[in-house]
């Protein structure tokens, strides 16, 4: 089995500037791109990622909680997982309602992290899942933290988790932008060295956000042993059915 990952970027599926809002026009898209592309055989082994946008970002930034400064307030933590899980089950709904048989995996039930910030994310339920016909969809989180209590779990770095463990075939991440974009704002196709793109990268422009944005994306993806596209919702489509949209990050993991 050689899965396709795709993440769901939390600035496309909800308003990330105003707290806990759907951006359900956008979602509905997304979810029908999936459906499209799973019903015509383009996909068939595929895991889904979504981000935190508006719903994990806006607690997260409130209880001061980042993917280093973490919190042992079980009530902060308890905000931002229920907040990911809302937005979890909206997207998984969206799913459902196209016929898609998405199974939510909550990744602060499933793993942790050592004190070096080292992550354990044990997949064997994504891959049975997979196994089963099902669609695993997995989301940004809070995640136990030896000597932080919780801090943050990117979508991200689920992404690239899940690739190396599951040894997945193609990575996508779906973000609001076409790509990665240079100082003139124009798709840079190829990413092979961070370097490469250090002036024009920042963080995310869409609202709060404790997972550092683009730059943090793009870091993430160079350390990767497999090819990352990176792209705009118009093109979910495109990239399930095995083309390379937008930016594609190549670094030598
Ligand atoms: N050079 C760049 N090219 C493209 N986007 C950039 C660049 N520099 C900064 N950005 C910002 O990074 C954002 C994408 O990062 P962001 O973390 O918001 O993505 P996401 O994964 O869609 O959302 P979330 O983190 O909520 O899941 C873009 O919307 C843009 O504002
Ligand atoms: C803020 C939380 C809880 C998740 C962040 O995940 P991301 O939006 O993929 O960076």
């Amino acid at each position: 089995m050689t899965p396709t990952i795709l993440k769901l970027g939390g600035s496309v599926i909800t308003e990330k500037d105003r707290a806990e809002t759907l951006d359900g026009d956008a979602l509905d898209a997304a979810a029908d791109a999936v459906a499209a592309a799973m019903e015509c055989g383009d996909v068939s082994d595929l895991i889904l990622v979504h981000g935190g946008g508006s719903f994990g970002h806006h607690h997260a930034s409130a209880a001061g909680v980042t993917t280093t400064e973490g919190t042992d307030a079980a009530a902060d933590a308890v905000a931002i997982h229920g907040a990911m899980k809302t937005l979890n089950q909206f997207v998984l709904s969206r799913l459902h309602d196209r016929g898609v048989p998405a199974l939510p995996v909550h990744p602060l039930s499933a793993g942790a992290r050592n004190a070096d910030g080292g992550l354990d994310l044990p997949l064997s339920q994504a891959a049975t899942m997979l196994g089963e016909g099902f669609v695993p969809v997995l989301h940004g989180d809070v995640i136990a933290t030896e000597g932080e209590g919780v801090t943050v779990l990117s979508g991200d770095e689920i992404v690239t988790t899940a690739a190396a463990s599951l040894s997945a075939e193609r990575v996508g991440l779906c973000s609001t932008v076409p790509g990665v974009l240079d100082t003139d704002e124009e798709v840079i196709p190829e990413i092979t060295a961070y370097e490469d793109t250090a002036d024009a990268l920042g963080g995310s422009d869409a609202g709060e956000d404790v997972t550092g944005g683009m730059a943090a994306k793009v870091r993430e993806l160079l350390d990767l042993g497999a090819p990352a596209s990176v792209f705009g919702p118009d093109d979910i489509g495109a990239f399930l059915a095995g083309d390379g949209p937008g930016t594609t990050i190549r670094g030598d993991g």
